[in-house]
């Protein structure tokens, strides 16, 4: 029987199946190039926050997990923040600095309350659904109308100075009472439902008041999971290669200080200039690597009520460390391990019945964690963001570069006599 073949006598039907086979492998190859050259374009273009979310639904098979950026979160908290350092840092260098006592005897000032009025006001314009879960309250704000109109002063007079990063914000809030409504809002028992906000709008308010470190902070966390971090501390240099130094006193210039560090989960922690409109770029940070124990900078506390100074002390001596801790107030020191300047937090209980805040702790332990750190309590265990204002599940804090960690950790517990 005769069969059709070519010149080299193959059959034909072979020949033809090799030849579509070829031409399938050259438009995938070629559809695939331009879909990966489509992806590097789109990331250079700034997409509306609604198509983004949308977008990977859209496009990907149903299986596929979506993602999510928050792009739009992070702008606006980094703004909001931004927004909140100019007003702390009037009042450091225009206003007296009178500050009223809490309950639990801790200081908060004019400050506190107007930078916590100015975030929540930029957030209810953006999210108006999402809970809220912030430090101060206005109750002495509402019986006390001298300290009330002074913080209406700085409230309404601080903004932006680029209208459009202003307008983000949603500009001014109406009037003195709406202040006080504002600051009120930021009483969510917190948990692990939904999306929850958490303000600290002064960190290390002692440091603060001693022209040292403090921080902005802000974080959103959802179902308990922190998503989105940020940190402004005014009193930290720019300089991400900077030494670490510990408090810089009270009669510091601004020249060259003051820096947002921020993170989103999944997508890296970066820093930036803090500055006065828009926001400046920013650049990725990440913990420095550690290669001699003995070489490692710890921070703690200025506060010794707040983490033990002795139990530091012993740990690093157990760890062959011989240079003395760098002592700062604030999540500055999240924000300085993160970016390489010191390695190691420790924060060490000292009282058996305090539970840290949430709001103390957020914004830092994502940072780290996305700089390369690991972030756990003095037992081993992540912090529980999710379980309302405190951080009821967990004890103290040990922030450190990933590989160290677990060395680092069993030190911290041999010391304090833990499991
Ligand atoms: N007993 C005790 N133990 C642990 N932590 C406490 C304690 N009391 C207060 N606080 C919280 O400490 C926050 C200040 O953070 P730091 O400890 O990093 O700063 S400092 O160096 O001590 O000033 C501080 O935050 P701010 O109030 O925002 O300044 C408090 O929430
Ligand atoms: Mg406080
Ligand atoms: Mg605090
Ligand atoms: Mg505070």
């Amino acid at each position: 029987m005769s069969s059709v073949r070519n010149i080299r006598g193959a059959p034909k039907s072979f020949i033809l199946f090799i030849s579509a086979s070829v031409l399938v492998v050259i438009v995938a190859t070629f559809l695939s190039r331009s879909w990966s050259r489509l992806s590097l374009i789109s990331s250079h273009i700034q997409v509306p926050a609604v198509i983004q979310s949308a977008a990977p639904r859209l496009l990907s098979t149903p299986s596929a997990p979506v993602k999510m950026s928050y792009t739009k979160e992070l702008e606006v908290a980094q703004l909001a923040v931004q927004r909140a350092t100019q007003l702390t840092k009037r009042v450091f260098h225009e206003k007296a600095k009178g500050t009223t006592s809490k309950d639990d005897k801790s200081p908060v000032t004019i400050g506190d309350f107007g930078a916590q009025a100015l975030i929540i006001s930029a957030l209810k314009h953006n999210f108006p659904s999402d809970e809220i879960v912030a430090e101060e309250e206005a109750d002495d704000l509402r019986t006390d109308g001298t300290l009330r109109d002074t913080i209406w002063d700085l409230v309404s007079t601080t903004k932006l100075e680029d209208e459009s990063a202003e307008g983000m914000l949603g500009g001014a809030i109406t009037d003195v009472d709406a202040m006080l409504d504002v600051i009120d809002l930021g009483k969510s028992t917190g948990g692990n439902q939904g999306r929850i906000w958490t303000i600290d709008p002064i960190d290390g308010t002692k440091g603060f008041l001693r022209g040292g470190q403090y921080a902005v902070c802000l974080g959103l966390m959802v179902d308990g999971d922190v998503k989105v971090g940020v940190l402004g501390c005014p009193n930290l240099p720019v300089d991400d290669a900077a030494p670490l130094t510990a408090d810089i006193g009270a009669n510091q210039t601004d020249e060259g200080r003051g820096v947002i560090f921020s993170a989103v989960l999944g997508e890296g922690a970066s820093s930036r200039a803090l500055g006065t409109g828009k926001l400046v770029d920013g650049k990725p940070i990440s913990m420095r690597p550690l290669n001699e124990m003995s070489q490692a900078t710890f921070c703690e506390s200025v506060e010794a009520g707040h983490s033990s100074h002795g139990d530091q002390a012993e740990i690093a001596k157990k760890l062959g460390i011989t240079q003395p801790s760098v002592r700062m107030d604030s999540q500055a020191k999240y924000g300085s391990i993160a970016r390489g300047a010191g390695d190691v937090y420790l924060r060490l209980p000292v009282k058996k019945t305090y539970q840290e805040k949430i709001w103390d702790h957020a914004a830092g332990d994502l940072i780290v964690r996305e700089a390369g750190g690991q972030v756990t309590d003095i037992h081993g265990k992540r912090l529980d963001f999710g379980v309302g204002r405190t951080l009821a599940n967990n004890k103290g804090v040990v922030a450190a570069p990933k590989d160290v960690h677990g060395q680092i950790l069993s030190v911290v517990k041999e010391v304090l006599g833990v499991n």
